[in-house]
């Protein structure tokens, strides 16, 4: 590993070089264990914690495969999906494995009794397998998470509609949260040449997704002058849906949970921010029944916001705790956009609202290697920015899930692999100088 480190950091290894690098037989990731999946078994999701559940293991190097590549994994990040999985919940990980170990020999390599997660990599590429000529040993990348078999007609005009669509690090083994990763060459993108390893890793996932459900026509097609509700302005999706917004002509209209995130939506340049906390909205009375008198609170303030208008797009992912009122808000003819419900997955809104209003709900999830390739390139150009608050070292790994599970970061949470410390990696500095202020927003708050 010294020496895949050592070719990384010298700058002047060739292609040929890095070819020539012999691989370790094992490198160190970061599992789940198959034999600890009822660990959790009786607690709230809330107690479920993901320092228990996730380990630093040494494993062996997987076998290469075509259409494929091993890269070197300089720095990942910490997303929602890494703690869906170490609380095993909505289900067991271990469930995909097996299931994409029954498409074929070559897939089965990826049900084992472990689980390697992570979904967001830059890094190096160290080899890749037979069919694949677009990248080469020494490329510098990061990959986006969408694995994908193609074998079926389905996928072919929309790639995430493959039958055999997974998230790589999640539903796939040999993730991003490790020294190596296994991953199909159409996942492969240029690392921006502005941003340090861990800045480059840490958009990937939240900003295709939230390009795909707010700004492509796969999802709610936003044009300018929309006003666009956002729940979780600050975090991992809602950090990059409010770079989109703005800098697409639309008016984001924020929600967070504290006046230190309010100031940061202000930072990038919001306008519009409703503290949820402060103003203590309770869409639920009870267990099973919503309050819309909440509702309509929550929409007037919206009105004083805007001047009186409602909302063209809301971009939801909260789920049971909000979509009522998302729902609700939402103008005549307008549109939710959803990919998530992290507060409860079984949605109640009042229907009336829907039908009588031509209201639109859309189904977004991640995005296609289109997609994903525009907006990587929208970082690539200085347009949207990374938000990242926090690096750990992969050894505290189970720390930066636990903060992201209990609602304790700012935007993202990036984590060290095989980099030795922060700020490596850039190879473009006077780009890096016009955005540094930017590239900075989220640190260290
Ligand atoms: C990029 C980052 C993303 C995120 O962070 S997303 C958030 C985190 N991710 C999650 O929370 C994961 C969510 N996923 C899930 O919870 C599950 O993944 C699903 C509920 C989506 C699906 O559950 P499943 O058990 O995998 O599939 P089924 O469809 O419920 O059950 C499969 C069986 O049901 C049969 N079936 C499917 N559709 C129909 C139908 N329309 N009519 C009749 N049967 C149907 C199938 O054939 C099969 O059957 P047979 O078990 O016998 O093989
Ligand atoms: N389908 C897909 O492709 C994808 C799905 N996801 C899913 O989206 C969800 C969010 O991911 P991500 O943005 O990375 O996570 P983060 O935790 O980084 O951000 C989510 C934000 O949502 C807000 N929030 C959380 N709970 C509630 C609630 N009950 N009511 C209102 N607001 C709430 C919080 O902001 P505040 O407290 O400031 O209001 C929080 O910061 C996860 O469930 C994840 O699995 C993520 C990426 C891709």
């Amino acid at each position: 590993m010294k020496d895949i480190l050592d070719a990384i950091q010298s700058q002047n290894a060739s292609s040929e070089d890095f070819a020539a690098i012999p691989l370790p037989e094992s490198y160190r990731a970061i599992t789940v264990h198959k034999d600890e999946t009822e660990m959790f078994e009786g607690l709230a999701t809330r107690d479920k914690d993901p320092r228990k559940s996730l380990h630093l293991d040494e494993v062996p190097l997987p076998e290469l495969g075509p259409g494929e590549a091993l890269v070197a994994v300089m720095a990942s990040s910490v997303n929602y999906n890494s703690v869906w999985t170490s609380i095993f919940e909505p289900l067991s990980t271990f469930g995909f494995l097996e299931r994409y170990g029954r498409v074929s020999d070559l897939a089965k390599r990826h049900d084992l009794p472990y689980h390697i997660i992570g979904s967001d990599l830059a890094g190096v590429v160290l080899r890749t397998g037979p069919g694949v000529n677009a990248w080469n040993p020494g490329d510098e990348v990061v990959a986006h998470c969408l694995s994908v078999e193609l074998e079926s007609s389905d996928g072919h005009n929309d790639t995430m509609l493959d039958p055999e669509q997974r998230i790589w690090g999640f539903e796939t083994n040999f993730g991003g949260l490790a020294e190596i990763a296994l991953v199909k060459s159409n996942q492969l993108m240029p690392k921006p040449a502005h941003l340090s390893w861990e800045e480059a890793a840490s958009p990937g996932l939240v900003n295709s997704t939230a390009y795909r459900q707010l700004v492509s026509t796969n999802g709610a097609d936003m044009k300018q002058g929309d006003n666009v509700l956002i729940w979780g302005a600050s975090g991992g999706l809602g950090s990059y849906a409010t770079q989109f917004a703005l800098a697409g002509g639309a008016t984001p209209i924020c929600v967070v949970s504290s006046p230190e995130k309010a100031e940061i939506c202000r930072s990038m340049g919001a306008e519009l921010i409703i503290d949820r906390a402060a103003e203590d909205y309770r869409f639920w009375k009870d267990e099973n029944t919503q309050d819309p008198k909440e509702w309509k609170r929550f929409g007037k303030r919206i009105r004083e916001l805007t001047g009186g208008e409602d909302i063209d797009i809301v971009f939801e992912h909260p789920g049971k705790e909000t979509f009522g009122a998302s729902v609700f808000v939402t103008r005549k003819g307008g549109t939710i956009t959803t990919c998530a419900s992290t507060s409860g997955y079984m949605h109640q809104y009042d229907n009336r609202y829907l039908w009588m209003s031509l209201k639109r709900i859309i189904g977004s999830h991640f995005a296609n290697y289109r997609e994903a390739w525009e907006a990587n390139r929208l970082i690539a150009k200085g347009k949207i920015h990374p938000t990242l608050s926090r690096t750990y070292s992969l050894e505290d790994t189970g720390q930066a899930t636990y903060d992201v599970h209990r609602n304790l970061h700012q935007g993202k949470v990036g984590v060290l692999c095989l980099a030795p410390e922060e700020g490596l990696g850039v190879r473009d500095h006077e780009m890096r100088a016009r955005h540094i202020d930017a590239i900075n927003r989220f640190r260290n708050i």
